[in-house]
């Protein structure tokens, strides 16, 4: 008889759904169960509901897991499944994420209309996108061009340019791997011009800290290079977090027992960029881009990040 199903909280967007299932298919491969020992359950966040305004002006990374977390403290769940880019950089007492899935690509990508890629694009073309690092990198390379604000999930994004709103768009290259949507990316975006989201491209499980069990039977899925990876992007963001209005990217990469760390903080215009990079074992992953957030953070200045709090 089997016993009762593992419930897989998750939002509700395509993506998340399709993180979920990803989820679910590697621990039935790990443990040899089927289907029917789990039963995913799609939650509305506010980050879901609040559409019309950019995630940095409406209270940040913490509204697509507040609703995941409730229901993961009152049993509605027994895990959460995240886009790590999307979660705080702390999580409230009694819940902790353990286990990282085998990250995706962590470039971006362009979808292109009027042209194929950024350079291409004519003078003064616009492109949407609401996130404040990618209009920070697109204003560098193209200050000419117009940014506007591009909200909702990936399908709703993907609409607005078929509606002509924008000339093109930047999405992660991850999210649009799990979505089968590879074909319409017309450009992908070189780390070294367009460095990722810290977490970007990583799927992040959470769970309560005291359940034992749940700890063992996710410890069997979990990649620890990503984990590393993770560990390092998380403490670098958690040192630049006052300042969630300031477009930031990070990128630790893992090699054997090697971790090689870059992070750059750019002005809102792009003009003015600081960067850090840092290298050291992975299991010192944590310390290392806590030390790479504290460097950029010196060399930006309390000026740069004065007024932006
Ligand atoms: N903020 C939305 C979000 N959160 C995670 C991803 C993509 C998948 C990932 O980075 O794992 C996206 C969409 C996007 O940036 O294109």
């Amino acid at each position: 008889m089997q016993t009762k199903a593992l419930k897989i909280g998750t939002r509700g967007s395509p993506l998340a759904l399709a993180q979920a299932h990803e989820t679910r298919d590697r621990l039935m491969a790990a443990h040899g169960l089927s289907e029917d020992a789990f039963e995913i359950v799609p939650l509305t966040t506010s980050g879901d509901r609040i559409l019309d305004r950019p995630l940095s002006e409406v209270g940040g990374k913490g509204l697509f897991t507040k609703e995941l977390e409730e229901a993961l403290f009152d049993g509605r769940i027994d895990i959460a499944v995240h886009s790590s880019k999307d979660m705080a950089t702390t999580l409230p007492e009694g819940l902790e994420v353990t286990t990282f899935l085998p990250r995706e690509d962590v470039r971006d990508a362009f979808i292109g209309k009027l042209a194929p890629s950024i350079a291409e694009l004519p003078h003064g073309a616009t492109v949407g996108s609401s996130s404040l690092r990618r209009q920070a990198l697109i204003r560098r390379m193209r200050p000419d061009l117009e940014v506007i604000i591009f909200r909702g999930n990936v399908q709703t994004r993907l609409r607005k340019l078929e509606e002509g709103i924008a000339a093109g768009t930047i999405l992660a290259n991850a999210g649009l791997r799990r979505l089968g949507l590879t074909h319409i990316i017309t450009d992908l975006m070189p780390l070294d011009i367009f460095p990722p989201a810290p977490g970007q491209g990583a799927i992040g499980i959470e769970m309560r800290s005291a359940d034992k069990s749940i700890r063992d039977m996710l410890s069997a899925i979990h990649d620890a290079p990503t984990g590393y990876a993770l560990a390092c992007e998380r403490a670098y963001l958690r040192v630049l977090d006052g300042s969630c209005r300031t477009p930031i990217a990070g990128h630790a990469v893992v090699e054997g027992d090697r971790l090689f760390f870059k992070g750059i903080i750019l002005s809102l215009d792009g003009q003015e960029a600081y960067e850090v990079e840092r290298e050291g074992k992975a299991v010192d992953a944590e310390a290392i881009g806590h030390a790479a957030g504290e460097e950029v953070r010196a060399k930006a200045g309390t000026k740069f990040f004065e007024g932006w709090g």
